[in-house]
């Protein structure tokens, strides 16, 4: 994939018709892709003439200036992302189909479609022929397909079928993945999207909110979903974020003429309130569960890998330790976890335990910190009722609202840089993004970890998180010990001037 530097944006390319109300089709993605930071290119398939209330009519551009327009920004604009829109003509789709064809494995952009078949005022846009050149054409070059449940049912030729079905045949015909969007549900109170790829399916529920001003909400939702991916989102991350925009946009949305009005574009949503909730296949369903607080904001957290470690640091005074043993028998490795609890009891520290849950709870710890795979595997219930706090790593936006519905005491956000420590699977997270988490945690307390040096300090702190971890930069140092305090005198510092 093309990727921009510091210096410009991330290119989106809607290839859509043009609403002249202004607040659906051409309009609305652009105003989308502005308002996430990206560089939004247009490709005008068709002119419609439409307000708030109707679709008057429309005009398609000829299948010659069509091409012209994509070629005309490929070679100068290639775009990290195409969102496709309405495409009122087969004869359009069909040249569509084969540029995508010709271009995609080269350019490697990402195409998301929002299959625009008929108005929400009740204009029709297809005929058979272009729903057939969607099946067998469009849907094998598609990394994701949102359609709407209508569209589904016609698109799948399945009317009467579970969605996951219905879906199962879009993957069929070759689309990666679809995303199913669940407005058009009987659900009054919430609307569930159901996300499904070959190898992993998600639902997200938010409240229905009560606006008529909901014109434009799929073009709105797709565009979100593309500008997130084009700044390198995985996809179930880009899907979360565009929802919490169109979300955002919703709440805020406004009259324009006499019927249904327009979305309000923000920033990068951040607000919790914004953000669905998330159900996994994995996920246990856990009646609501209530974790003990953390009695003072975390502050300076260093973690260490064995019980000489700890006896090295106390005398320095440590409010929060997290013991992270990694090696050894299991009598040795229970024998130094007893022995620390006991220690943090004399010291009065507060003491994490990394993975091992079970002795946390035996020797009553004051926490535990478990990775996303632990949760899955420990017994939060039984953590819980022992009183013993919780701290989850997370790493994406999926993990961050899986952490979040659990309630935790902390969440961990990382990895930030770089580290030497851990090998990670995923790529640091940097602190654009630390930022957006911590705001989105705006209710729990956060911890960042990865990568985090005394030079590096300040700007982790300046994202909003309440605690920072480090493990190298203390137990790597040539003088660990004058290393904690340096860091734990900053960080008291900041924290008493930005309480
Ligand atoms: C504060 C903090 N954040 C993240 C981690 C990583 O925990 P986990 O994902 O369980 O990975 P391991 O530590 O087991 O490698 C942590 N330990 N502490
Ligand atoms: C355990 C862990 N989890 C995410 S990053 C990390 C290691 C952090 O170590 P360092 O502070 O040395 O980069």
């Amino acid at each position: 994939m093309h990727k921009p530097d510091a210096a410009t944006k991330p290119i989106v390319w809607t290839i859509a018709s043009s609403d002249s109300g202004g607040g659906a089709g051409i309009q609305a993605d652009l105003h989308t892709f502005a308002a996430l930071d990206c560089h939004g290119c247009s490709v005008i398939a068709a002119v419609t003439a439409q307000n708030s209330t109707e679709v008057v009519g429309y005009e398609a551009v000829s299948q010659a200036l069509f091409v012209t327009q994509l070629n005309c920004l490929l070679h100068d604009m290639p775009p990290q992302v195409i969102k496709i829109g309405l495409i009122p003509d087969t004869g359009l789709l069909e040249q569509l189909a084969s540029w995508l064809a010709q271009h995609k494995t080269q350019y490697q952009f990402i195409v998301i479609a929002d299959p625009v078949l008929s108005s929400s005022t009740g204009y029709n846009f297809v005929r058979q022929s272009t729903l057939s050149t969607w099946r067998h054409k469009l849907l094998p070059l598609l990394d994701l397909i949102t359609p709407n449940l209508p569209e589904l049912a016609l698109l799948s030729q399945l009317p009467q079928a579970e969605v996951e079905l219905q879906a199962g045949q879009l993957l069929q015909w070759g689309a990666k993945a679809v995303l199913i969007k669940g407005g058009h549900s009987n659900s009054i109170a919430d609307i569930t999207d159901h996300f499904i790829s070959s190898n992993s399916s998600f639902q997200l529920t938010q409240p229905r909110l009560s606006t008529v001003h909901n014109h434009g909400t799929g073009c709105v939702l797709s565009s979100a979903i593309a500008a997130a991916c084009a700044h390198d989102y995985e996809l179930a991350d880009s899907i979360i974020i565009g929802r919490a925009y169109l979300q955002q946009a919703l709440c805020h949305s406004y009259a324009t003429g006499k019927g249904a009005g327009s979305l309000q574009h923000h920033a990068w949503p951040t607000e919790p309130r914004y953000f669905s909730i998330l159900k996994q296949p994995q996920d246990t369903d856990y009646d609501t569960l209530s974790f003990a607080a953390i009695a003072a904001p975390i502050g300076f957290y260093p973690v260490v890998d064995n019980v000489q470690w700890l006896k090295r640091l106390l005398p320095l005074e440590p409010d929060v330790i997290q013991l992270r043993i990694k090696h050894g028998t299991a009598g040795e490795v229970e024998q130094q976890i007893a022995e620390a609890v006991e220690l943090s009891r004399d010291y009065q520290l507060r003491l994490f335990i990394n993975d091992h849950w079970q002795l946390a709870i035996k020797y009553a710890a004051y926490g535990v910190h478990l990775g996303q795979e632990d949760l899955t595997t420990a017994d939060l219930s039984a953590i819980a009722a022992a009183g013993v706090r919780l701290g989850i790593s997370t790493h994406s936006y999926v993990e961050l609202l899986r952490a979040r519905q659990l309630l935790p005491s902390y969440i961990a956000l990382g990895h930030i840089f770089t580290t030497q420590t851990k090998q990670m699977p995923s790529r640091p997270q940097g602190l654009i993004r630390l930022k957006r988490y911590a705001a989105l945690c705006s209710d729990i307390p956060t911890v960042a970890i990865g990568g985090i040096t005394t030079e590096r300090l300040d700007a982790v702190l300046q994202c909003g998180v309440s605690g920072v971890a480090v493990v190298s930069a203390v137990t790597a140092q040539a003088e660990p010990e004058q290393a904690f305090s340096h860091f734990k005198h900053r960080v008291e510092q900041y924290y008493a001037h930005h309480a």
